[in-house]
């Protein structure tokens, strides 16, 4: 029996991974969870899995479930992040918070010697080398949840990591793939939140919109799996069958394939070593799918996944701001206060501003990630 801490329980991982925990009793137990400001979803969750301690975003909700669930320890807050992350009982840490927010609950579980199944990719991206250095001082394993990743750690399996010639990551295109750059001027919200294959949360899918979704998976790629960005290719393919790549000197390409279902990789990282069955689970028909595309990937027309090639490269706390960059005008895009392109120009310009520290330390990150939302709130005021 693994006892497991959920961070973001109530997102589209988080609900995703509570239907595995739900599904298979005898394997798992949430001991501990946290979610944001849908205290529904939250109650739904307590109801169903009966965890120990629960942590939501403000304290006025954690006075209320308090009152409604005597037996149960409620927290609040970033500390409450922390907490649920910490928890004694916990072996396993799922993260599935959104964003950076997941930085600093990750680097206390490791220290508690958690294995971390990891989705919330912008901790990898602001602070990698601070939470691969953790993990390595911890003896502790950082599992990719990410599609691609998990697509890339399984085409690893049993190999010599020196062996690899290079590793390309799939991209959909998302939403706007067909669309030329003139026509990406007036998009709306709600065209941009219609992925082509998959249903995730609204941040992500914007960003795959943008592709920086690719360009933070690139450098989630480079922290988990120690490979420099000369060796990381993206490679559009548009019916995200084909979840990433692992070609070897000897020129032999292993990958992984399956329907798209986030289940999967969730529950890998849960079961890891081995596989359980996946209940609900639609395999692949590669006879009735026909014809598999793919294209290579326009980095004029894709700008946002170059800019993030280009911090990769730099290194060090423009990895940060670029970040947060991100963060803080994707917000903006789903709040209609800024244009689609103007994602990318914000960033980019926070990127050409940056007074550039290489190995920040985490008092570092924090502030440069405050510090740029802050900027980015002054851009459109
Ligand atoms: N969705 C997907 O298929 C995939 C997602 N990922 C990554 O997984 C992570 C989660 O994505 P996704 O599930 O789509 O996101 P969602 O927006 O669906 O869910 C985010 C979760 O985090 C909680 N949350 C948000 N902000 C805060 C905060 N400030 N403090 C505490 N909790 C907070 C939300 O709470 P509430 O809703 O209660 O407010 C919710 O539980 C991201 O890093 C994403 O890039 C990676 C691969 C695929
Ligand atoms: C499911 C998943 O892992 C997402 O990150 C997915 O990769 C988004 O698809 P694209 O970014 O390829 O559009
Ligand atoms: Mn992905």
């Amino acid at each position: 029996m693994k006892k497991i801490s959920l961070l973001g329980a109530t997102g589209s991982i988080g609900i995703q991974t509570v239907d595995i925990l739900r599904n298979n009793k005898d394997n798992f137990q949430l001991v501990a969870l946290s979610s944001g400001k849908n205290i529904e979803k939250t109650r739904e969750i307590i109801d169903d899995l009966q965890p120990e301690l629960v942590s939501v975003q403000q304290e006025q909700d954690a006075i209320q479930l308090q009152k409604e669930y005597p037996h149960i320890h409620f927290t609040f807050g970033t500390k409450g992040l922390v907490e649920v992350a910490t928890h004694p009982d916990s072996t396993v840490l799922v993260n599935a918070v959104l964003g950076s927010v997941g930085l600093e609950s990750t680097l206390a579980a490791i220290r508690m010697g958690k294995t971390i199944a990891i989705a919330n990719k912008e901790t990898l991206v602001t602070a990698g080398h601070l939470v691969m250095a953790e993990a390595r001082k911890y003896n502790v394993a950082i599992l990719p949840v990410d599609s691609e990743h998990s697509a890339i750690f399984q085409s690893m399996n049993g190999e010599n990591p020196k062996q690899i010639e290079r590793l390309i990551l799939t991209a959909s295109g998302g939403s706007f793939r067909d669309k030329t750059r003139e026509q990406l001027k007036d998009v709306t919200v709600k065209d941009a939140l219609n992925h082509p294959n998959w249903s995730m949360g609204a941040k992500i899918t914007i960003d795959s919109a943008t592709m920086m979704n690719k360009g933070l998976e690139v450098i989630e790629a480079h922290v988990l799996f120690n490979m420099p960005f000369e060796k990381i290719d993206v490679l559009l393919h548009k019916e995200s069958i084909i979840h990433s790549l692992v070609e070897y000197h000897d020129t032999s390409v292993i990958a992984q394939l399956g329907t798209p279902d986030m289940r999967v990789p969730i529950q890998y990282a849960l079961s890891y070593p081995d596989r359980l069955p996946l209940v609900g689970g639609n395999r692949l028909n590669l006879a009735q799918i026909g014809q598999l595309h793919f294209k290579e990937v326009d980095f004029d027309r894709f700008r946002a996944l170059k800019l993030a090639y280009d911090a990769g490269r730099a290194g060090g706390s423009v990895l940060t701001a670029m970040n947060a960059a991100n963060e803080a005008a994707v917000a903006l895009f789903l709040e209609e206060k800024i244009t689609f392109l103007q994602i990318e120009e914000i960033i980019e310009q926070v990127m050409n501003d940056h007074q550039n520290i290489l190995m920040p330390d985490l008092e570092t990150i924090l502030h440069v990630d405050s510090e740029t939302r802050k900027t980015v709130a002054n851009m459109v005021k």
